[in-house]
């Protein structure tokens, strides 16, 4: 049931709830996130196939509840927080993911009272219980006779790192990398709601014409990647293109952290290509179709299932080789490739518009011991290309610890060359971070991807 379509206002305590079916499939998900750690990204599209009586209205508005209050948490507790006598910490975390729920609606997506505080009093009747669903209508009636979301922020308050925290649906730490990140406050506003907004599904067309692309999908063609295709609706899961696998999900970020390995310069043998970190194999496979005749690609990921994925997305490629291999104790010879894709595991914080929990689930203390795995691994991308050969060093982050912080350690080398990446990228404006690349959502509508360019001189 979409807002508005109300049932009607008060209940009696003894009527069995008729659940709407938009909001039961939000909370799932919510308490999937809550109570199992699942990923909303991967939870909800599986919910939607599993329940079909769900509409297409249905199945919008149930992602619209469950991604919006996913990622506007902190506003919604800080609301809450004034309005519940416990701390939120203890109360039983279904009633708090429907309160949670029953706020969003109210605050952020001004659903008329009745509408919002009813249906979520009828689920936490069916869910948790009569007894709950008191509170419930108590603290989500509250929160209704206190106005929407802007007279909500005026009245939360705070210093104005705190207040943008809360206006942009950002953890405060979160703000303060981004800032760090962007050289200061001018585009930091901009930044932090472009990676609120609900992103565009991006298409790469891998071995096969863009514009056919196009075409199939109703898109239109990607401003910065020659293979990336722009969706502003739709399903992408029903093209043949990416049924096949001739085409895929792949932000245009990560279109162009793949083609970086690819167009740097290098002198010498071209034949040997690694990609180091390739699970679930999104860049693999791009650097499968764009490699010159006769390269052959090595891609490997620590985790077996993840190497597995990477398998299935180059199935069909001629000259791939997949490895279950940690880099840092590679099975490989040293110097054995002449160009080296390290995507390293990092915070994710680049790409949290795909993500809406991520924000909520990282912490500052996450950061450290990616680093030490990050400046391992870039050593062993170093040590396992020959030298003269490339080392492109990618993150779906900005966070500077782990992007300039990382590549300095390795570019203080004496036998490390750092490469600019900005002249490889002559069509992408604003891509400079000194000598490093730096994509952002409000600029280049991709997630917020870190490039690094160097070269082994011997
Ligand atoms: C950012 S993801 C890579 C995404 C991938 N390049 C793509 O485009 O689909 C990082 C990957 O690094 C893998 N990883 C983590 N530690 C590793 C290690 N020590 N050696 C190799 N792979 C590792 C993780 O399993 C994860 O799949």
């Amino acid at each position: 049931m979409s807002p508005g379509r109300s049932r009607g206002r008060r209940h009696p305590a003894t009527r069995p709830p008729r659940l709407d079916g938009a909001r039961l499939t939000a909370y799932d998900v919510l308490d999937g996130v809550t109570s199992r750690a699942a990923y909303a990204n991967l939870l909800l599209p599986k919910l939607l196939r599993e329940r079909p009586e769900l509409d297409e209205r249905d199945a919008a508005f149930a992602t619209q509840l469950a991604y919006g209050t996913l990622r506007a948490q902190g506003t919604l507790d800080a609301v809450l927080t004034g309005l519940v006598s416990r701390p939120l910490a203890e109360l039983d975390p279904r009633v708090l993911d429907l309160l949670r729920l029953g706020t969003y609606q109210l605050i952020d997506l001004r659903v008329p009272s009745h509408a919002a505080v009813d249906t979520t009093v009828d689920l936490t009747r069916a869910i948790v219980g009569p007894g709950a669903s008191g509170l419930v209508n108590a603290v989500l009636r509250k929160v209704a006779a206190s106005g929407d979301r802007e007279q909500w922020l005026a009245a939360l308050g705070g210093d104005d790192a705190h207040r943008l925290a809360l206006a942009t649906n950002h953890p405060l730490w979160i703000v303060d990398a981004w800032r760090v990140a962007l050289g200061g406050d001018a585009e930091l506003e901009p930044a932090l709601l472009a990676d609120d907004a609900a992103p565009e599904v991006h298409l790469v067309a891998r071995r096969m014409d863009r514009e056919q692309l196009v075409g199939e999908s109703g898109g239109e063609a990607g401003p910065w990647s020659p293979h990336a295709v722009r969706l502003h609706g739709g399903d992408p899961g029903r093209l043949a293109s990416v049924r096949s696998g001739v085409a895929a999900v792949q932000d245009e970020g990560s279109q162009l952290a793949g083609l970086l390995l690819a167009r740097a310069p290098l002198d010498g043998r071209d034949g040997a290509w690694l990609d180091m970190c390739a699970g679930p194999g999104g860049k693999a496979g791009l650097l499968a179709a764009v490699r010159p005749e006769g390269v052959r690609l090595t891609a490997a990921d620590r985790a077996p299932h993840r190497a597995e994925l990477v398998r299935k997305a180059l199935a069909g490629e001629a000259d791939v080789e997949v490895l279950a291999a940690d880099g840092r104790e590679a099975p490989w010879a040293p110097g054995s490739f002449d160009r080296v894709l390290l995507d390293a595991p990092c915070t994710g914080l680049g790409a949290l518009r795909r993500r809406p929990e991520v924000r909520w689930r990282r912490t500052p203390e996450d950061v450290a011991p990616l680093v030490e795995l990050q400046v391992e691994l870039l050593a062993g991308a170093l040590a396992s290309v020959r030298p003269g050969g490339v080392v492109a060093y990618v993150t779906c982050s900005p966070h500077t610890e782990e992007t300039i912080g990382v590549v300095d350690v390795a570019a203080a080398r004496d036998d490390v060359e750092v490469l600019p990446v900005a002249p490889l990228f002559p069509e992408v404006p604003g891509i400079e971070r000194g000598k490093y690349g730096q994509l952002w959502p409000h600029r280049h509508g991709t997630d917020a991807m870190f490039m690094a360019l160097l070269r082994r001189t011997r």
